[in-house]
């Protein structure tokens, strides 16, 4: 898991209480569309740096609710670090770039612009939001210290705004800002979370798990939450989870990772229901619910790369492919987009249809 401290060191500027309405008025600027491209991201092992990320690219539009998945170790937080240009040491951006609408490229933002970014253009909220509090300070203060660090000139509105935003979640938002963490559930302290990401005004939220450990019926409320926020704010919004069935439930694109790589990116109705790179192929089997019959379901085979045992080239896939083919162990498959799909695999840009696939739309 990546972790970064949260709290009143995320973002800047100043605070009205128009910026403040849950529903995106047509004063506010449109949500923002990002553009990754050729991200390296480098960790320092024993075994010297090794990539994370080996040359990522990814085009989320605006006002989409975009869904990052793949297994454990395959980047995830990595890029989500990336996205606020927050990789920590022993990890490093070491090339590619990040446009952000209204920011330009992140990874080129440092000291005090960034830090003003984070919050009032980027939010995130925490894998394990709910250890990210500070448990000596009440939230209310949190939110404050939150609100000064970042000269927020009315901290009456922003109070304000904060326990509305609770109160759209279904909490008494007086009594959350006078608890400390440990008065409060973990559904609770994760929707702590998302109000802090979301009270200075961000218009492109990053999720990071923000729902696993939590229960089903809490999960299903956050889900819900969070799908509504997206929409009533006007947001663009990236969701990292390991689990498709969330994927499918709240995002309407989908970006599947392996191995610090994107290999399949687009809609999430095409990419669930005509998967084209096997190894989304592969997830999904593994899913009983999605696939329908419990029968059908079967574990991908074989491991998920670690950064010493990602292949030195060719496509990072090849070892558990299924339809593997001379060149994947040489050469790195191009990223091909049709139809607004895009597809990282020399066996489906090869043949696609004839081959027992289904047909991409
Ligand atoms: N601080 C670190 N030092 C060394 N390697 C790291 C560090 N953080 C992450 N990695 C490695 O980078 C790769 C990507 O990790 P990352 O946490 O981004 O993946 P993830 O898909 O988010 O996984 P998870 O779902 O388990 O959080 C993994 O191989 C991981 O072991």
């Amino acid at each position: 898991m990546t972790t970064l401290s949260h709290g009143p060191s995320g973002s800047p500027g100043s605070h009205s209480s128009e910026e403040g309405d849950l529903v995106a008025g047509p004063a506010a600027p449109p949500p923002p569309g990002v553009r990754v491209r050729d991200l390296v991201v480098v960790y320092k092992t024993p075994l010297g740096e090794l990539p994370a990320l080996g040359g990522v690219g990814l085009t989320v539009d605006p006002g989409t609710i975009t869904g990052i998945v793949g297994e454990s170790g395959s980047g995830k937080s990595t890029l989500a670090l990336s996205l606020l240009n927050a990789v920590q040491p022993p990890g490093r951006i070491a090339s590619g770039s990040v446009e952000i609408d209204g920011l330009g490229d992140v990874v080129r933002l440092d000291g005090d612009p960034l830090r003003r970014a984070r919050g009032r253009h980027l939010g995130y909220v925490f894998q394990a939001a709910q250890n990210s509090l500070n448990p000596l300070k009440t939230i209310g203060k949190q939110l404050l210290d939150l609100g000064r660090s970042h000269g927020v000139a009315d901290l009456a509105a922003l109070v304000r705004d904060a326990k509305d935003l609770l109160g759209r979640m279904g909490l008494d938002g007086a009594r959350v800002l006078d608890s400390h963490q440990h008065e409060l559930s973990g559904g609770m302290r994760q929707r702590v979370g998302i109000m802090l990401a979301l009270v200075l005004n961000a218009r492109l939220v990053i999720l990071d798990e923000p729902t696993t450990a939590l229960d089903m019926i809490t999960q299903a409320t956050i889900l819900r939450i969070i799908r509504e926020i997206h929409k009533e704010r006007g947001l663009t919004t990236l969701m990292i989870t390991h689990d498709m069935g969330v994927a499918a439930e709240v995002t309407d694109h989908l970006a599947v990772m392996y191995g610090g790589q994107v290999v399949e990116h687009g809609r999430t109705t095409e990419v669930l229901g005509s998967p084209a790179h096997p190894y989304t192929q592969g997830l999904i089997r593994a899913i009983p619910r999605l696939s329908g019959d419990i029968t059908k379901a079967s574990a991908l085979p074989g491991r998920p790369p670690t950064l010493g045992t990602l292949p030195k080239q060719g496509c990072v896939f090849q070892e558990r492919c299924p339809v593997r083919m001379d060149v994947c162990a040489t050469v790195a498959p191009p990223p091909v987009t049709t139809h607004g799909r895009t597809v990282a695999c020399h066996a489906t840009a090869a043949a696609p249809p004839l081959d027992g696939r289904k047909e991409q739309p």
